[in-house]
């Protein structure tokens, strides 16, 4: 069944129609594709095979690459044939962390393959995600960050957004008039049409204002990202986007709670701690159930202590290294470094 299509005031439709299925489905969905990608990080590792989860092609062209000069291919065909689920394989790919023999790892890394690319994975993770944040069952939260922005006393003219990590153009930072202009980007667009598969980390740095926002989204993405210093990165890098020829610009950010309040290595006050030293002050934040969603502000002179201190080379320690905050069992490992 197909939910309905969204359409503007003139009647054009916007975005492509989603298909319904049950939430729980669409969690389901999500967690597999990240404990595939999880565990193909784990083995391409183990492999000595450098390969970026933010670009399929290159990854599966590096793999395959990988497994024909050594010799390895017979092992990977193996594992992406296997009749599904097997039994062996789920299990091998739970402990692979263990394993060291590189036939079984690129057994295991054809298995994995085969689902990402023929059997739905990636597909299916995106149509999943895509229902996740559906207007229609209220999860899209540029719905928040809209209601934020409109709390303030003037929005500029020409004010232009950036959508990291976009799933869909009917989301309400696209539909809901505040933005004269907005540039939705993903590592693996859904809708060609509408959203530019790129990744973030390698658009390149703009030239003038005329190619920067004055507010950046960035919802659910950073725990996406595989590594606490690619995450620091990622932070640092949106600094270079935010326009300078206007008083004060936005950076909304959305994490899963538990990457805040049950992490060993991460609190709501250190997230706002290295934002502040990037020269972010956060004006807004609500906590729901299960997601943390905050709104940064940027001012044209608030002091970039980020840049002044490695100018200075300053101690930065407390950002640059893993400090334990809590410890306690069940807790996860989310970090950010600088
Ligand atoms: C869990 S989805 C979240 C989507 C949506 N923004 C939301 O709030 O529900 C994360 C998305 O971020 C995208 N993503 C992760 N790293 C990215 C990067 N470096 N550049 C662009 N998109 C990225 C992924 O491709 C994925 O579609």
């Amino acid at each position: 069944m197909l939910s309905k299509r969204k359409t503007t005031i003139r009647g054009k439709h916007v975005g492509k129609k989603i298909p319904r299925i049950k939430p729980s489905r669409a969690r389901k969905i999500i967690r597999r594709f990240h404990l595939l990608i999880n565990k193909r990080r784990v083995i391409c590792r183990k492999l000595d095979l450098a390969i970026s989860d933010n670009d399929e092609a290159t990854c599966s062209a590096t793999i395959l690459e990988a497994v024909n000069s050594g010799n390895l291919q017979k092992f990977y065909e193996e594992g992406w044939k296997e009749i599904r689920p097997s039994n062996d394989l789920e299990a091998k790919m739970l402990s692979v962390q263990n394993i060291t023999d590189k036939s079984t790892l690129t057994r295991i890394l054809g298995y994995i393959m085969c689902e990402i690319h023929e059997h739905g994975g990636l597909k299916n993770y995106q149509m999943a995600s895509t229902i996740g944040q559906d207007g229609g069952r209220g999860g899209d939260s540029s719905k928040l960050l809209v209601k934020w922005l409109r709390e303030l006393p003037t929005l500029p003219s020409d004010f232009r957004a950036l959508e990291i990590g976009s799933l869909s153009a009917r989301n309400y930072i696209s539909t809901s008039g505040v933005f004269d202009q907005v540039v939705r980007i993903d590592l693996n667009s859904n809708d060609a049409a509408n959203i530019q598969s790129q990744d973030f980390m390698q658009r390149p740095i703009p030239n003038d204002d005329s190619e920067r926002f004055d507010v950046i989204s960035c919802s659910l993405v950073l725990n996406f990202v595989p590594s606490p210093l690619e995450r620091g990165a990622m932070l640092k890098r949106l600094l270079a986007f935010l326009r300078r020829d206007v008083t004060t610009t936005y950076v909304f950010i959305v994490l899963p709670l538990p990457c805040i309040v049950h992490s060993r290595y991460m609190s709501e006050s250190l997230f706002c701690e290295i934002m502040a030293y990037l020269g972010y002050t956060r004006t807004q934040y609500y906590e729901a159930k299960k997601i943390a969603y905050f709104l940064f502000e940027k001012t044209m002179n608030a002091p970039d202590t980020y840049q002044r201190d490695s100018q200075l080379v300053r101690d930065t320690s407390k950002f640059t290294k893993k400090l334990l905050i809590h410890d306690k069992p069940g807790l996860n490992n989310f970090s950010v470094l600088l």
